[in-house]
């Protein structure tokens, strides 16, 4: 295979001019002639020319014209006037390639964040020759660079119309560890210059899959079905623990801080200064030397929050009129309060006070906050591990840090399946033998309201194939799969055999002891090299909701960091007798906290059947009630666990 050649050019007045040297065009030089970021390319040419349209086109030209396979530009991509790289190479470009130019961008906006918005570099084809904007700065044209270099091989071999080469550089990019990864080509792909080519950069797209799938479940031989669930009774607790074990934390990703509520933080934030930065007045009043006593006092001056600490210095019997968080001048060491102070003499036209009288004796020390008393210098502020609330990015925009790393949150794909459902549209009735979609409407509302990011997939009907598809595409959009019905032991409950026998996916249980929610299904897999959790939730309207929250919100909160995901339970009463069930209950109820109450109280919704929505209607909580084989009634005023589902 020949090599792939390029050129670099490096835009800049002041390295033209030469009033400064050029760093980076030789740095990328370096990086490439290395060859561990582009197999063996080899740079034939530089050269530098100031931030001027003609001057850029002239040398693009020239590069394309001899057939350089890759032209990397370092400079002028930014917003100050001279900045025109992106205008020149367009000028020159028969094409653009923006996949090239947002893998740059997103890159860059994880580690560079927000700077890296101000880059408009851009990338395209000329003829045969590929040319990229890098920016001007060492560090970004590096950024850039490694970011877009897993594609250049293939690039160029496409661009050059080889089909040899490409099957060889295919090998090469597989082999050269790609920082933007690439799905398995088939081979027969590589004879087709119009195929569109899989990047999977991250979750953020849609794609569907690496194959298409055809299923292997045969719903015609009713008759053959097992009439016993072949999944082991599971109690509860034991289903948890197996749900957070398979809930990884997910990789981390750098965040404007504003953004990042509810985040959990992935790294040590440090005070770079103290606060105060100096001494500073906790009160509107006097900075005064506490060895003076009370007494008359002149009025030296005035220190105000804002102003530039310094200055004055206090001598035997001067004071200085200070606010509240203001400095507290050299010399002195106490602050009077303004209500102790008495005002002996002012100014003519009353805008200076020239002498006061202090009405109580001031100590040293009093109503100052020393230098650092609040956060030291270099002091640990936020750890690793922090949940981010209100307090948490107040205290980073006080140590000033506004980019952080945070644990990535995971994505949730919302699929709803069954023949019967129907989209909830305004004035369209029932069709025959149909019932409106509920589930879906409160699962994404349910995973909003926790701060996860849901998609909605839509109602796939209870068809092998089609319900086959349905997953593979949530998969493919999605780090967790929730979907709801077709699990329990109907014909057309094919939720499970779809899983284990076309997905190959790992079942972790498909039966649990509890009510409602028997049927709740959890499975593993791999999809496109990434693990995936699969939550098949029963079909009635609250055994979903119900599972969703002892299952689904636990794991997604392990996966974004959480070390304590599960929801919070406390001691509450019953109001009134309740019967027992076979199998332990998660009764819906509205826990109250009255004033005087020594531990609240809870009142169940009413009939707790798991079709009737209606008993999560105005619920807070989930009253978790023992399973009773004799249809035992548990007594008004008995002490149950309540778990909470929301703020009280
Ligand atoms: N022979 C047995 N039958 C059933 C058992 C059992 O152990 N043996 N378990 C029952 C339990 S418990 C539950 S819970 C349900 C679970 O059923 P599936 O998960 O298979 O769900 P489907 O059969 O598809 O639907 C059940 C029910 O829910 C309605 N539904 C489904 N999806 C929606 C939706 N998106 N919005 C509103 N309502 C929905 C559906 O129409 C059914 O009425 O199985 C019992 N059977
Ligand atoms: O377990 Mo099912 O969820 O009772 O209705
Ligand atoms: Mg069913």
């Amino acid at each position: 295979m020949s090599s792939i050649s390029v050129a670099i050019l490096t835009v800049s007045d002041t390295c033209a001019g030469g009033q400064a040297i050029d760093k980076s065009g030789p740095n990328l030089e370096h990086l490439v002639e290395n060859g561990s970021l582009i197999p063996n390319a080899k740079v034939i040419d530089l050269a530098c020319v100031p931030d001027d349209v003609s001057h850029i086109r002239k040398k693009l030209d020239a590069w394309c014209t001899i057939g350089i396979n890759v032209i990397l530009t370092t400079g002028g991509t930014g917003f100050s006037p001279r900045d025109v790289t992106p205008e020149a190479t367009r000028e020159v470009l028969d094409k653009e390639t923006p996949g090239i130019t947002m893998a740059m961008m997103k890159y860059s906006l994880e580690v560079a964040f927000p700077h890296a918005m101000l880059s408009r570099a851009i990338s395209g084809i000329r003829d045969r020759t590929l040319i990229i904007n890098l920016p001007g700065s060492l560090k970004g044209a590096a950024e850039c660079l490694s970011a877009v270099s897993p594609c250049i091989p293939h690039a160029v071999a496409l661009l050059c119309d080889n089909s040899k080469d490409v099957g060889t550089v295919h090998k090469l990019i597989q082999a050269s560890e790609p920082k933007v990864k690439t799905l398995d080509s088939k081979p027969e792909h590589t004879h087709n210059h119009h195929h569109h080519h899989h990047h999977h950069h991250s979750h953020s797209h849609c794609n569907h899959g690496d194959k298409h799938l055809e299923s292997k479940v045969d719903v015609h031989k009713v008759a053959e079905r097992s009439r016993h669930s072949p999944y082991p009774m599971m109690e509860v607790p034991v289903a948890q623990s197996k749900v957070l074990a398979a809930a990884n934390i997910l990789g981390t990703e750098s965040m404007y801080f504003r953004d990042a509520i509810g985040r959990v933080l992935a790294e040590d934030v440090f005070a770079n200064d103290p606060l105060p930065p100096f001494p500073a007045s906790i009160k509107d009043g006097y900075a005064v030397i506490a060895a003076d006593g009370a007494g008359k006092r002149k009025v030296l001056g005035s220190s105000a929050a804002g102003q530039v600490p310094g200055g004055v210095s206090l001598q035997r019997g001067q004071c200085v009129r200070i606010t509240t968080g203001a400095a507290v001048p050299a010399g002195a060491d106490s602050v009077v309060q303004v209500e102790d102070t008495h005002l002996v003499h002012a100014s003519a036209d009353n805008t200076e006070e020239l002498e006061i009288n202090i009405m109580k004796i001031p100590k040293v020390g009093e109503d100052i906050r020393p230098l650092g008393s609040d956060i030291q210098a270099g002091q640990l502020v936020l750890a690793s591990g922090s949940t981010l609330g209100p307090a948490e990015l107040g205290l980073l925009a006080t140590v000033g840090v506004t980019s952080i790393q945070v644990y990535r949150c995971p994505k949730v794909a919302v699929l709803s399946t069954g023949n019967e459902l129907q989209d909830p549209k305004e004035g369209e009735p029932l069709k025959a033998g149909h019932i409106r979609d509920s589930n879906k409407t409160t699962l994404l509302a349910l995973l909003q309201e926790h701060g996860f990011s849901a998609i909605d997939m839509g109602i796939a009907p209870d068809e092998p194939q089609a319900l086959l598809d349905a997953l593979q595409k949530s998969l493919s959009c999605a780090d967790v799969v929730v979907t709801t019905g077709g699990v329990s032991m109907g014909e057309r409950d094919l939720l499970k055999s779809i899983l284990t026998t076309d997905l190959n996916a790992s079942l972790h249980f498909g039966r649990i002891n509890m009510k409602p929610g028997k049927p709740t299904t959890f499975a593993t897999c791999n999809f496109m090299d990434e693990k995936r959790l699969v939550f098949g939730l029963p079909g009635n309207p609250v055994s979903a909701t119900v599972t969703c929250h002892l299952f689904v919100l636990p794991a997604l909160r392990k996966m974004c960091g959480y070390s304590n995901p599960m929801p919070p339970t406390l001691k509450a009463t019953i109001t009134e007798d309740l019967h027992l069930d076979t199998r332990p209950e998660y009764h819906r109820a509205v826990l109250n906290w009255l004033p005087g109450e020594g531990i609240p109280s809870v009142k169940s919704t009413g009939n707790q059947l798991s079709s009737r929505l209606l008993s999560c209607y105005s619920s807070n909580c989930f009253i978790v009630l023992p399973a009773s084989e004799k249809c035992f009634k548990l007594p008004s005023g008995s002490m149950v666990d309540a778990v909470l589902l929301k703020m009280l």
